[in-house]
């Protein structure tokens, strides 16, 4: 059996996750459980960062908190000296009651919000990224009323197509996101920020998709923006100081996927950046990343209570769990796979072929089709692998299911970080007719 993220089999021959029995955990905080594994965070931050330091270069490496938003891990991400990417609010205001350091705050989004960003620029946060032209308008008038200067970025769409599920795609012409690079979009809204007094432009950003195993359609991007950096020195005598070339660094959620790994990822990002700035006679920007998936995903595994099964004869069983759409909704919105065991019994026989299906009210709630299993008994625990980005986050209540908690666990402890909600919790906001 191939064990994902830390996983690992244990002296009892359950599976073990930063060496804590996660029989135990379930027990212990009840099913479905999030379990993360802090020093696989903490080991992933630290591989970001050395790529950048191993070739000299200025850098921000800015944890994309819409992976997992939770006070836990927005300290965490603190702790290991990164910077965080907001996409929200609500996002910004976890990151701020977390005691997150502003200045090291950058706020995205496609559609802020006026009360939103008198939010950040109140906050004093340390970079907005700005998508859009009615959110010059939107920011330069926030900041000319509360007489505030702001750093921002550009984000300009390049046109690359990368290599991902559509719906995770962002950098290509048609897409909701930032500036069309090569119809002149982005070389107008330059023009009009350059022109706002509150505004010190420090240069641009992209992002071209999530879940990317290669660095084709990054080289591509940076390529196509530094020959736009070229002609914008020359005309406008505009040198970025900052260039952020996103996310999306690919994780292995099966046997079939095979990321490139973070730290080959940046240095041959960070060689074509280079390269190129030289070949053109430009400054160095300082490069800037925002990794979600590749910090949290593999780190984090699901624990279910297996349930109900049902046999259709001659086409296959399903087992449903206790949890399914509404703590992972991945399957459903991109067909994304995944792979599991049974946590107290990963190395037994294969017996049977099962699809594990959740427990909501859809036919399309499924977590993985045809998982091989061992004998299946009540009492067993499913463990979903590399479901820490885009699982907490994505949780919903549909048919009013309680959200998970979630645990983390290091050095043989676990800790609660967010506990499970309650059903008093799933009614706390509605206000009764009589
Ligand atoms: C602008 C931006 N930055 C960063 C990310 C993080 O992506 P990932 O979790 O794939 O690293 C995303 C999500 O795709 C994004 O849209
Ligand atoms: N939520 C997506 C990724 C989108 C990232 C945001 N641009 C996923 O689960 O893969």
């Amino acid at each position: 059996m191939y064990t994902y993220g830390s996983t690992s089999i244990n002296n009892k021959g359950n599976l073990a996750i930063g060496d804590v029995d996660t029989i135990d955990l379930a027990k212990q905080f009840g099913t479905p459980l999030y379990v993360y594994d802090v020093a696989f965070i903490r080991e992933r931050a630290r591989g970001f960062k050395l790529a950048f330091e191993d070739q000299k270069v200025k850098s921000q490496v800015a944890y994309a908190s819409k992976a997992f938003s939770a006070i836990a891990m927005i300290q965490l991400a603190e702790e290991e000296g990164l910077s965080l990417d907001v996409v929200s609010g609500g996002e910004l205001y976890t990151a701020i009651k977390a005691g997150f350091p502003v200045e090291r705050i950058h706020f995205h989004g496609n559609n802020k919000s006026k009360q939103e960003l008198e939010m950040a620029v109140e906050s004093g946060i340390g970079c907005i990224v700005i998508d859009n032209f009615y959110e010059i308008e939107l920011l330069k008038a926030i900041c000319s009323e509360k007489n505030a200067t702001i750093n921002i970025l550009l984000r300009v769409t390049p046109g690359v197509e990368a290599h991902t599920h559509d719906y995770i795609l962002t950098g290509q012409e048609d897409s909701k996101f930032g500036f069309d690079l090569q119809n002149g979009q982005a070389e107008e809204a330059l023009r009009t920020v350059l022109d706002v007094k509150n505004f010190v432009v420090l240069g641009l950003h992209c992002h071209i998709g999530s879940q990317i195993f290669e660095t084709t359609g990054v080289l591509l991007a940076a390529k196509k923006i530094i020959e736009q950096m070229l002609h914008w020195k020359n005309k406008y005598s505009f040198e970025a100081t900052v260039l952020n070339l996103g996310g999306g660094f690919g994780i292995r959620y099966t046997k079939e996927d095979e990321p490139i790994s973070p730290y080959q990822y940046v240095s041959e990002m960070l060689k074509e950046v280079k390269k190129l700035t030289e070949q053109h006679s430009l400054k160095l920007p300082e490069i800037w990343i925002e990794p979600g998936r590749s910090l949290v995903g593999d780190a984090g595994i699901t624990l279910y209570q297996v349930g109900s099964s049902k046999e259709v004869p001659r086409v296959r069983k399903y087992l449903a769990v206790d949890g399914g759409m509404s703590d992972n909704i991945r399957p459903a919105l991109y067909q994304a796979k995944y792979e599991a065991v049974l946590a107290n019994k990963p190395l037994e026989k294969v017996k049977e072929v099962v699809s594990i299906a959740g427990k909501c009210c859809e036919s399309g709630d499924m977590l993985i089709w045809d998982l091989p299993l061992p004998e299946i008994d009540d009492e067993d625990i499913l463990a979903v692998f590399c479901t820490g980005a885009y699982g907490y986050s994505m949780a919903n209540n549909y048919n009013r299911l309680p959200r998970p908690a979630v645990v983390f666990v290091e050095n043989g402890k676990s800790t609660l970080v967010v506990k499970r909600e309650s059903y008093e919790d799933l009614i706390k906001l509605d206000l009764p007719l009589y």
